[in-house]
This record gives structure tokens, C-alpha cells and sequence, in this order.
């Protein structure tokens, strides 16, 4: 069986002023973080109901995502991008995540530098898939 529809909810841009970097003088002061969110998501019963309730709701996602930046105060964009993929991947309803995080203000001669990750949500086969595989190695061990 072949799905052939891909839809994503994205938010573009999204800037938040936050704790983040390694340096002494960095941890003392806000700076932007610019994010974009691309959240693979099926939106056909959204399409077809005309109703927020049934969409992955964007708004609720900059508001948790602006919200996380603040309490985490990571001191690498790796750590920082890793953690809110795997929130949005726990409380929303998506398969994919593309998350981009950026520090637009760190370097005077570049317009922006940062990370990119994509992470997938553990399907359910493949965990059981996996558990089982960790079972038998240890029952071989
Ligand atoms: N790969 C990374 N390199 C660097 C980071 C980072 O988060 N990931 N951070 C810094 C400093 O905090 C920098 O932004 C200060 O200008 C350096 N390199």
C-alpha cells in the first residue's frame, strides 16, 4: 500500500530572545533565536471540517516552542534543537519534524549560522520490532 499525499503545518521564521551559548558572556544576556518548524502531519480531516480542533494547531506551537527556548537556556544549538524535536514529536500529532535553529546576531560576517535536524515519532511496529530484536540478542547473550 502506497501513500502518495505528504502534508506538513510549518511556521517560518519564528524568533524568540532566549539564554543560549557556551561563552560567560552569552549565558548573562537574551539573545534572538530564529526557528523554522516543518511538522509532517496529516491535515485531510482539518481540510474537510473547517475546524482548528482537528488541525495541528501552529499557534499552540510557537507559544510552547517560545516557551521552551526560555526554560531550556541551552548552551549549544545542538542540545537546544534536539530537545524541542523530541517535545513536539511527544505532544503533537506528527510523523516528522524538520527543525532548524538559528543564532542570526553571533557572527558579525554571517547572516545567520545554525542547526538543522530532522527526527521521525517511533512508530509503534517498530518499537515492538525493536524491543523484540533487544529480547533475543539478550536471551543469545
Ligand atoms: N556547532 C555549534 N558551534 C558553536 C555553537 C553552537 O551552539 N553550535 N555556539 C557557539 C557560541 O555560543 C557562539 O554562538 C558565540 O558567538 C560557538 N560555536
Amino acid at each position: 500500500m502506497f501513500h502518495t499525499e505528504s502534508d506538513v503545518v510549518f511556521v517560518k521564521g519564528l524568533t524568540v530572545e532566549a539564554v543560549i551559548g557556551v561563552y560567560e558572556w552569552e549565558r548573562a544576556i537574551n539573545q534572538p533565536i530564529r526557528i523554522d518548524i516543518v511538522l509532517e502531519t496529516d491535515i485531510s480531516k482539518a481540510a474537510v471540517s473547517d475546524d482548528v480542533s482537528d488541525a495541528l494547531n501552529y499557534k499552540a506551537v510557537c507559544d510552547d516552542v517560545s516557551r521552551w527556548c526560555k526554560e531550556i537556556k541551552a548552551e549549544l544549538l545542538e542540545h537546544l534543537a534536539g530537545e524541542i524535536a523530541e517535545s513536539l514529536l511527544a505532544k503533537y500529532s506528527c510523523q516528522k519534524v524538520i527543525l532548524s535553529v538559528a543564532k542570526p546576531t553571533a557572527i558579525k560576517q554571517a547572516e545567520a549560522v545554525g542547526v538543522q535536524i530532522t527526527r521521525y515519532a517511533k512508530a509503534a511496529d517498530n518499537q515492538s520490532a525493536e524491543n523484540e530484536t533487544a529480547e533475543s540478542k539478550s536471551d543469545n547473550a
